[in-house]
């Protein structure tokens, strides 16, 4: 695979949306309109033009017809196959079966894990085929193939082939509308859909204005799935292969603790806001026999697609917080997380499930038995075609305002629902005060950051000010460099977790804004560093009696991020002279340890936004 490599991916004006030449040519700002007239090709005659309604009657904020929004797709009389059945029952093989014989083409998921491993599956295959996530592009020469994360999909070209894996979570609250504008935008002749059977009524639904043709085909399990007739009842009655399923970060660590204290066992951990390459080697260290790392304590992240040698699927809890309170879970997820045991194939073939107390097996036993109900809605949200028309012909209204219009619109669909707004209203609120144009406010209020962090969150605020100022965002006016060293503390480790995020979302604006976020390649090995830094915290987090000396000085140098802060020459001398200093430590430990500084002492170091 080719190397990691800058591109450029700005809200493209594609022309998608069906509108009145005339509207775009008289009503819009010269830079919206110049950049709508320059995409190749695909500038429809409006509906509203050809029905020769004016203009100003044009209903930007009607959202029931999104397949006219992706008139190049709407070209193609789409051939959609839509593959269902339970997990592990060879749907996705089937799919990617299709893309592999296929001169061109596209595969979506929904994880950067799962684009990684079709990739590599691809590749090995001799169908070249390149990488794209929102992070990342490794783009292979000559390949006419792509695995992607959903979220990328480009409505712009033709493929032969498409797929889009975990179909079912186009009516997932936060990232549905993706899945929608995949399934409505591929613009591809042939287009593959995986996923549960809940999700073939709203499918059908929303292909039923398309003009595509429509079939389903119902796959079995391939391997056995058993639930079993007894609790586990404690945790020191893991056995390898054992995958524990907990919802929470601290329930991950200290179910970790657990079994690392009273059994032999090592742990691998997996959930979502670990970095996704992280993510990938305790994957790999679960996977691998020789590794040492028997036991998978995960959260619901580990029920998506992923490949993984698990015997067991042990539950928690059969609740999880969903944001605002304590719900139990639905049986579409308990059926996704039990059917990660006893993979077709993999060491343990012969799946099991059960949970941690004997309470629980009623409702695990009943879910596994029970149909998923059928998914009524589907997300949706507006494409920024729409959202900078309606902002030219409302000048006066601010970006929140204009967005607010269109959630209360899309609550009329029955079809659709508009959810995802909240995190962009929270952004769009944050940055309301700054000079920015729509295209870059746009841009920052669509950028991965979790609006629940407050690092992160400051941490955009600080960019997006920064960047207003028509100033060079560099690091170093960001994030004061310091030795830190492997968080031992789950506090300690969330901060890093933290501190990850900001690098992140700093490449992340860094391939789409080049000439203002220039320290590209600084961000990327921080990163990776970080990323470093958080793997050997995992293995250190979680244990009763943490060691010290894991490490020999040497290697902990190595791991610390002054390795990459000295790459600001200028701020070297201030680094080494802290050489002895923790970062990111728990206050009572670093109270505890003689000679160590106090916690107001290290946040000197903590990055300048969070003073
Ligand atoms: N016909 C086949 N020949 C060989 N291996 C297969 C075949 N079908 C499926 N497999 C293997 O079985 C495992 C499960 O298949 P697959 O991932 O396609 O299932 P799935 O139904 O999509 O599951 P999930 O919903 O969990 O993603 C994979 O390791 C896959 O490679």
């Amino acid at each position: 695979m080719g190397c990691l490599s800058r591109f450029v991916s700005l809200p493209r004006l594609s022309a998608s949306l069906e509108v009145g030449l005339g509207y775009v040519n008289n009503c819009l700002p010269r830079k919206l309109r110049d950049a709508f007239l320059a995409e190749e090709g695909y500038i429809f005659r409006s509906r509203f033009l050809s029905t020769q309604r004016s203009p100003s009657l044009v209903d930007f904020l009607d959202l029931t017809l999104p397949h006219t929004w992706y008139p190049f797709a709407r070209t193609k009389k789409r051939r959609v196959v839509m593959h269902v059945g339970p997990t592990n029952s060879g749907k996705t093989y089937m799919a990617l079966e299709s893309l592999r014989l296929s001169a061109s083409g596209v595969y979506c998921g929904p994880l950067r894990l799962l684009a990684w491993e079709i990739a590599e599956r691809m590749n090995k295959a001799n169908v070249l085929c390149s990488l794209i996530t929102g992070q990342e592009k490794r783009e292979v020469t000559g390949a006419k193939h792509q695995a992607m994360t959903v979220e990328m999909a480009d409505v712009t070209r033709h493929f032969e082939c498409g797929v889009i894996d975990e179909i079912q979570m186009i009516a997932c609250w936060d990232r549905g509308f993706s899945f929608t504008r995949a399934l409505l935008g591929l613009a591809v002749d042939e287009l593959h859909l995986c996923g549960d059977p809940a999700a073939v009524s709203i499918v059908d639904q929303i292909l039923a204005t398309t003009g595509d043709t429509f079939e389903v085909k119902q796959y079995e399990r391939l391997s056995p799935l058993v639930p079993q007739t007894r609790a586990l009842g404690s945790y020191s009655h893991v056995r390898k292969g054992d995958c524990v399923v907990a919802f929470s970060r601290r329930d991950i660590y200290s179910i970790k603790k657990e079994i690392e204290s009273s059994c032999k066992h090592n742990c691998s951990v997996v959930y979502g806001s670990l970095p996704p390459e992280t993510r990938t080697k305790q994957v790999t260290l679960f996977n691998d026999v020789a590794s040492g790392s028997d036991i998978l304590v995960a959260s619901d992240a580990v029920g998506m697609g992923l490949n993984l040698n698990i015997r067991r699927i042990i539950f928690s809890t059969l609740e999880k917080f969903d944001g605002t309170s304590m719900r139990a879970l639905t049986v579409a997820e308990i059926k996704q997380i039990a059917g990660r045991a006893g993979r077709y194939g993999s060491k343990f073939p012969e799946g099991a499930v059960t949970c941690l107390d004997k309470e629980d097996l009623p409702l695990l036993h009943h879910s596994l038995a029970t149909l998923t109900c059928p998914l009524e809605a589907a997300g949706l949200f507006p494409s920024f075609d729409l959202l900078a028309l309606y902002s030219a012909s409302h000048p006066n209204m601010t970006f929140s305002a204009v967005l607010e219009k269109f959630v209360a619109k899309a609550r009329m669909s029955p079809q659709f629902f508009m959810r995802h707004c909240e995190s962009m209203l929270i952004i769009a609120d944050m940055l309301e005060k700054l000079p920015l144009s729509l295209e870059d406010r746009f841009l920052f209020c669509v950028c991965p950051v979790d609006t629940d962090d407050h690092m992160a969150m400051g941490a955009l605020l600080q960019f997006a000010t920064e960047f207003s100022r028509q100033e060079m965002v560099t690091m170093k006016k960001v994030i004061t460099p310091a030795t830190i060293r492997v968080p031992r503390t789950q506090t300690a480790l969330q901060q890093l977790e933290s501190l990850h995020k900001v690098l992140e979302l700093y490449v992340w604006l860094s391939l789409r804004m080049e000439d203002a976020f220039v320290d590209q390649e600084a961000a990327l090995s921080q990163k990776e560093l970080c990323g470093m830094l958080i793997e050997q915290g995992l293995q250190l987090v979680g244990r009763a009696k943490p060691k010290r000396k894991v490490h020999n000085k040497r290697e902990l140098k190595l791991m610390s991020l002054k390795g990459i802060a000295s790459s600001w020459t200028s701020e070297r001398e201030e680094v080494e002279k802290d050489d002895s200093s923790h970062l990111f430590q728990d206050k009572d430990e670093l109270h505890a340890e003689k000679g160590h500084k106090s916690i107001a002492e290290s946040e000197l170091w903590m990055p300048k936004w969070t003073r």
